[in-house]
């Protein structure tokens, strides 16, 4: 076996409030996330084929990500759907670019969202090997294939 982990680094801009947390956090605040993803699988040995020698193209992985993750993720307000309707409404109203979530909008849980919308995606073989997700420069989750096979 030869298979190799690649890794692609990326970086949005989002907004969050946690309903109920009982801190600074349930107020609606911004951070700069850092997203890192890596896959795994064998490089193609296919010495005419474009792609010979790579697990996934770069370029392929960075457009899977900015599609499926960034795009709904980037400059959005993800909330709780049980927030304030008052609230909701107004900011619907008002053309914000808002994500609501079933789930409390953690960066634990933002990794699960992640995780979520890039598995099906995937090229096969390419099996995703791990994400890590950076809330602030000293705070980030991960989540590992392996922890959850
Ligand atoms: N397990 C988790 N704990 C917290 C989360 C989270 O997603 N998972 N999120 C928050 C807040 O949203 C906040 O983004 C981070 O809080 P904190 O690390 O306390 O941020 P500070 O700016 O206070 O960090 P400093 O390094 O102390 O400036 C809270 N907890
Ligand atoms: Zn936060």
């Amino acid at each position: 076996m030869n298979r190799i982990r690649l890794t692609r680094r990326f970086t949005f801009e989002a907004a969050h409030a946690l309903t109920h947390y009982d801190g600074l956090c349930r107020h609606i605040h911004g951070h700069s996330y850092k997203l890192e993803v890596t896959v795994i699988g064998i490089p193609l040995t296919h010495s005419e084929h474009p792609k010979d020698g790579m697990v996934l193209d770069f370029g392929d992985l960075k457009n899977l990500v900015h599609t499926h993750v960034l795009q709904p993720l980037d400059h959005a307000l993800l909330l709780r759907e049980d927030s304030s309707a008052a609230l909701l409404t107004v900011l619907q109203q008002e053309g914000h670019k808002l994500l609501l979530t079933r789930f409390q909008p953690t960066c634990e849980n933002m990794l699960l969202y992640i995780k979520d919308q890039l598995l099906p995606h995937l090229p096969e073989p390419v099996d995703l090997h791990s994400l890590k997700l950076w809330e602030t420069e000293n705070a980030f989750a991960e989540w590992y294939a392996a922890d959850n096979a």
